[in-house]
């Protein structure tokens, strides 16, 4: 028997709007019956049919979604992830820099818990993060993850103040410190930093090089774990969406595969 998923997009951006076109365009058994932006505006003639906007985290209770998929900003997560598990609805986070806060992260496991539902935290832009997961069984020693951007992705945050990005001419690390540290100040490409913590060993013992680099064209992870399961290494190139060179096609197609999954029968 087969069944189709009903979901609810927070955010109407770079990633919503290609997990729409992707879940069209493959035909999957899945329904967007919302989409949670500010700005109705924002959502006029492209909306999918059947889709309605939803103004406020309250308007979720009434669709009738069993998922919710975040792919807005780092402030949308608490409210909405409050109100979707509240209603008894999974809550899928792509903006994971908003779980650098204990008391976030906290909550809103524990309303999981009580509601019976999943706070999901999809693997975003890398991959092999079921990997490094598997591996925090048996304790790690140290995770350290690289991300490389073209210089044009870092334009608007902190890296201004660090690096003149438009002069550069050779790739510069501007920022290492921990991945709390890389997540709080650059929520906009750093949230994978959040998500490689929290499969590893934590925001304050995971460690971050941000690095702008005026030759590159793919935004580039290289991560390395070490512990008592022996050693990872693993390099991603991905290609940026076009709408956004901060954000990077593998998060909408990571969460294209999230989706189909909870219909497949077999799951990968
Ligand atoms: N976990 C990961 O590996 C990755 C996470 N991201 C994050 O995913 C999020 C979405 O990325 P893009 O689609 O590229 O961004 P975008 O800027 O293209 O689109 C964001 C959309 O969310 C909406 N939005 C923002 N705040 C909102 C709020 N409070 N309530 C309702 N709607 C709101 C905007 O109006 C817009 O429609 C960003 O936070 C980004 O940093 C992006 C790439 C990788
Ligand atoms: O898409 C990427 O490569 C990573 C990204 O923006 C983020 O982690 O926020």
């Amino acid at each position: 028997m087969s069944t189709v998923e009903a979901i609810c997009l927070v955010g109407w951006g770079a990633i919503g709007q290609r997990v729409a076109a992707l879940l069209r365009a493959r035909g999957a058994s899945a329904r967007i019956v919302g989409i949670a932006v500010r700005d109705p505006k924002e959502v006029e003639g492209t909306m999918p049919e059947g889709a309605v906007h939803l103004a406020s985290p309250e308007a979720l209770a009434a669709t009738g979604a069993t998922l919710v998929v975040e792919a807005a900003s780092r402030e949308s997560v608490l409210p909405f992830a409050r109100a979707a598990l509240t209603a008894g609805m999974d809550f899928a986070v792509s903006s994971t820099s908003a779980l650098v806060d204990v008391a976030v992260l906290d909550e809103l496991v524990e309303l999981a818990q009580r509601s019976g539902r999943k706070l999901i935290i999809p693997p975003g832009a890398l991959g092999g993060i079921d990997a490094l997961s598997a591996a925090s069984r048996l304790g790690l020693d140290s995770v350290e993850h690289v991300i490389t951007k073209p210089a044009r992705a870092w334009l608007g945050t902190p890296a201004e103040q660090c690096c003149r990005l438009t002069e550069l001419q050779e790739a510069e690390a501007f920022f290492e410190g921990s991945a709390a540290e890389a997540a709080t100040a650059f929520p906009q490409n750093a949230n994978v930093a959040a998500t490689t913590s929290l499969a590893g060993i934590g925001m304050h013992r995971t460690r971050v090089r941000l690095v702008a680099d005026p030759k590159a064209v793919e935004n580039m992870h290289s991560i390395r774990a070490c512990g008592p399961f022996g050693t990872l290494e693993i390099r991603l190139q991905n290609r940026p969406l076009a709408t956004n060179p901060k954000s990077s096609e593998m998060t909408a197609l990571n969460l294209v595969r999230l989706i189909e999954n909870r219909t497949n029968a077999l799951v990968l």
